[in-house]
């Protein structure tokens, strides 16, 4: 479903990303998982098409993102770790606007919305400013738009910053549930915690390259260790020792 093929990206001399090939399978969550830095939303701004890769390709759907960006744009969701929204609208116009370019029909995308901001406890904000929401309401507009057009992939990039402890376990639990109908979820994070509940499989990223990907249960297994804190120290922390310099 979502297919990443020896991806790089170069910002001017350094290689953010180096070559990350994976594939996200329908009804499978992955989690891409890395310290700051690791290059988790340069994969993710190439894989929407918000970022050109210097090499490599990213496809949803067997479509190729850069060749067929709107039928591309069709096929998923896409949640940013610092989503910009416009203020001067409010939620519910956003979100019928939004409706409007998925060509969602009209009294289909009226329940649709009603629904969604119900489940994310937005229906008193609905015709309040955008620009009065706080950063948690904002996440949530931005996770209720990208589901409006219920995607069979939905990407999202560190879901959890910022939320309360209610939006927090939503979230979890739409990482989770999904993927259940043969969609396919990929996130971004670097808490380990998220990682080893949320995802079954998790792909372990630094420097912009893959080091690891597997079930959490095969990753700790296969590098002889206790627990993912332990492995993800562990292994990034040798990458960086094994690391050539990239200036
Ligand atoms: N526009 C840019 N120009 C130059 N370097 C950049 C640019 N954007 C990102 N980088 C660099 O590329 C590397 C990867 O950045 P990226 O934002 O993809 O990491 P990340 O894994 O998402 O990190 P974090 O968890 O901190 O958000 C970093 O070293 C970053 O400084």
């Amino acid at each position: 479903m979502i297919r990443l093929e020896h991806l790089a990206k170069q910002y001017g001399t350094f290689w953010a990303l180096e070559d990350l090939s994976l594939e996200v399978n329908p009804g499978e969550t992955l989690a891409l998982l890395g310290p700051n830095g690791a290059g988790k939303s340069t994969s993710i701004k190439a894989l929407v098409g918000l970022l050109k890769p210097s090499r490599g390709r990213a496809l949803l759907g067997g479509v190729d993102v850069w060749k067929e960006p709107v039928r591309a744009k069709r096929l998923f969701g896409y949640v940013p770790d610092r989503p910009y929204l416009y203020g001067k609208l409010s939620g519910l116009e956003l979100l019928r606007f939004a409706a409007g370019i998925y060509r969602i029909p009209k009294e289909k995308a009226e329940a649709r919305i009603e629904q969604l901001l119900v489940e994310f406890r937005l229906e008193r904000f609905a015709s309040s400013l955008i620009e009065t929401y706080s950063h948690g309401m904002r996440q949530k507009l931005s996770l209720a738009m990208a589901l409006l057009h219920e995607p069979p992939v939905l990407i999202l990039d560190e879901p959890m910053v910022g939320l309360d402890p209610h939006a927090a376990r939503l979230v979890k639990d739409l990482l989770q549930s999904y993927s259940k109908a043969s969609r396919a979820v990929l996130y971004a994070t670097h808490q380990l915690y998220l990682a080893e509940q949320v995802a079954d499989r998790v792909a372990l990223v630094h420097r912009g390259r893959l080091l690891a990907l597997g079930t959490p249960q095969d990753l700790l297994r296969q590098h002889g260790s206790t627990d993912l804190e332990e492995f993800f120290l562990r292994l990034t922390e040798d990458a960086q020792a094994d690391a050539p310099t990239n200036p």
